[in-house]
């Protein structure tokens, strides 16, 4: 018994569950086999020369490099998505921390759920959702949610911290690059994400899908924006995200060789309702284990959030505030209510 490596989501949220089998099981309200797939913007980041934009004297790619900060701006702001290649982050460092991450996962949940497992604080592994009212914001899934500068702190085997601690260094400078090219067709200052995010203000969310029995009627992670600037995903073979464009759910087809970036609602604040941080959710497999890793690029709770353009669509308002209002909202509601409720 005590190797089950599952959470006991139906046993903990009983009435939720229950609720469910009293209404008409067949009206599940959302038909997986009815969403399209989409193809993503992909934007090719070898033409950005990150790794030695300093010594790229002589200009000669400027041109290139222009030409994909504008692929990535429109991309933004016309999906709030994109998926990008030659991304800096070698295969090996995902292939590493996809197989530690694994492991963690796969230690029976009576062992994640301590409150002292692998040297986490208290609430980092989080699983279902406490705060649901109903069906529809349960999420069938699990997750170790870690402050980036927590890593280090990780104490089962070197191994575990350091694949780990690689992939998020990489995300993290991945990250701050694409702000600042999303930031340079907004008008900011070069420094304004160096200034504003350390790695200490983001957050590195491992994810895992358990297979699902009710996959067509309790999501695997329920539908949400991101509350940062911007993410970085990696999704494995399996599937499941869906993304929702002009009112319609799209599938994104999943390719482990891609990273995912999706506009938070930071950069949607910080760009005037230009760049578009877009719902998304994932949708359970009923067979098949999935994971997924994201990391959440965030400011220093000090933050101010602040349009570069006038006149503004946002009251300006800091991260700690946006962060206490979602989760008031979520506390009052199961839900977050976002950015409009910033609206001026
Ligand atoms: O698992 C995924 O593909 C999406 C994860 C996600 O949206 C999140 O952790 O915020
Ligand atoms: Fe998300």
């Amino acid at each position: 018994m005590d190797d089950i490596i599952e959470p006991p989501f139906q046993e903990t949220y009983p009435t939720l569950f229950e609720n469910f089998s009293e209404k008409a099981a067949d009206e599940s309200w959302f038909g997986m086999d009815d969403v399209e797939y989409c193809e993503l913007p992909q934007i090719d980041l070898s033409r950005l020369h990150f790794w030695n934009l300093e010594n790229d004297e002589d200009g000669s790619n400027s041109e290139d490099f222009d030409k994909c900060r504008k692929e990535m701006a429109v991309a933004a702001s016309e999906w709030g998505f994109f998926q990008v290649v030659n991304h800096g982050i070698p295969q090996k460092v995902i292939k590493n921390m996809k197989y530690e991450q694994k492991k963690l996962f796969h230690q029976p949940f009576c062992k994640k759920a301590e409150e002292s497992f692998m040297n986490l604080s208290a609430n980092s592994y989080r699983w279902g959702n406490p705060t649901a009212t109903c069906l529809g914001q349960f999420s069938w899934s699990e997750a170790f949610h870690i402050p980036h500068t927590d890593i280090s702190r990780l104490d089962e085997c070197n191994r575990t911290r350091s694949s780990i601690g690689l992939f998020a260094t990489k995300a993290a400078s991945l990250a701050q690059r694409l702000a600042e090219c999303l930031g340079h067709n907004l008008g900011a200052k070069s420094s304004y994400f160096r200034d504003n995010c350390l790695p200490s203000s983001s957050y590195l969310r491992m994810n895992r899908y358990p297979p699902c029995p009710l996959s067509f009627d309790v999501y695997g992670l329920m539908p949400h924006t991101d509350s940062d600037f911007l993410t970085i995903l990696y999704q494995d073979q399996v599937g499941g995200l869906q993304l929702r464009k002009d009112g319609k759910w799209l599938s994104v087809k999943p390719n482990p060789e891609v990273l995912i970036i999706n506009i938070g609602d930071l950069f949607q604040a910080l760009s005037n309702g230009v760049y578009k941080s877009i719902e998304h959710r994932v949708v359970a497999h009923s067979e098949v284990e999935r994971f997924s890793a994201a990391y959440f690029y965030c400011p220093s709770h000090e933050a101010v959030i602040e349009s570069f353009s006038k006149p503004a669509v946002y009251r300006k308002f800091s991260f700690k505030e946006y962060r206490q209002q979602v989760q008031k909202d979520v506390r009052a509601t199961g839900d977050k209510i976002g950015l409009s409720r910033f609206l001026l």
